[in-house]
């Protein structure tokens, strides 16, 4: 069953040609891994997939809801898709433990006892329950991204979008945060499409590897071959032997 599915679609930001003629199938449960070249598009595709950006032409359909006609209900999308961001996004003025309550609160009126019984699990699922009652300013930038991850399970979303999670973190608090992420990519059947440079963490959960380049998809392989092969595309080739000094 289809999570995502791009037909020709096109993205502009005013006249740059941002997003040209993409088209993508993700499956519900798969793991996806986005790479390229800075500017390449990698961010603007997966945010057009929670209608952060809008599309102007082609198809959109995530979870069942149409993102090419403008009279969808993004917010009700967006339960469903959540998002992490790389610079977290926490609510600064509230809690550890409210930062995940409070869209289960709002949004989905889930009862206090079992909201805060999610809340508590997940915070041990992120190795961080004895933060629950810090301030987001307490926590290093690993420790944020971890509670970031927790508040978007909280939702318990079908889809969730990751964008560069850990760019923003000093090298060693990179793992705690791979390994976060890879347990819910092997453990859960929640779909997951991953902007990011860490191969390791491609190689070792994701079903497939895209390459974008110029706002194009270059490739779309399984992981096996995208590593095993060698990429088919020149672009690609280019890239892997640029970064492979950082894996
Ligand atoms: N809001 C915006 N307005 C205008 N141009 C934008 C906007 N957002 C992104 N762009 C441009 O679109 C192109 C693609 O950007 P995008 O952030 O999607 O690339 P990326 O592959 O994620 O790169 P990076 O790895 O550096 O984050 C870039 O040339 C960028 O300058």
């Amino acid at each position: 069953m289809s999570m995502i599915e791009f037909h020709n679609v096109e993205k502009y930001y005013g006249k740059f040609h941002a997003l040209k003629n993409i088209n993508l199938n993700v499956d519900a449960g798969e793991t996806v891994v986005l790479i390229g070249p800075s500017g390449s598009g990698k961010s603007t595709l997966i945010r057009t997939i929670n209608g952060l950006d809008p599309i102007q032409s082609g198809k959109l359909i995530v979870n069942n809801y149409d993102l090419s006609d403008k009279k969808t209900n993004i917010n009700k999308l967006r339960r469903d898709v959540g998002m992490v961001f790389q610079h977290f996004n926490l609510y600064q003025n509230k809690i550890v433990l409210e930062n995940i309550m409070l869209a289960p609160r709002i949004v989905l009126k889930r009862p206090e006892d079992e909201n805060h019984e999610l809340a508590m699990q997940l915070l041990n699922k992120v190795g961080l329950a004895n933060k629950a009652d810090s301030m987001p300013s307490q926590l290093s930038g690993g420790q944020k991204q971890r509670i970031a991850i927790a508040r978007s399970l909280a939702m318990k979303p079908k889809c969730l979008l990751f964008d560069e999670p850990t760019s923003a973190l000093d090298p060693e608090m990179i793992d705690d945060v791979l390994d976060v992420m890879k347990d819910i990519a092997k453990n859960s059947n929640m779909t997951m499409l991953v902007v990011t440079h860490e191969m390791g963490f491609a190689r070792a959960v994701a079903d497939r590897v895209i390459f974008m380049a110029d706002g194009q998809i270059l490739e779309d392989d399984s992981t096996e071959k995208f590593f095993g092969d060698q990429p088919s595309t020149d672009r690609a080739r280019e890239f892997m032997s640029k970064i492979s000094g950082h894996l």
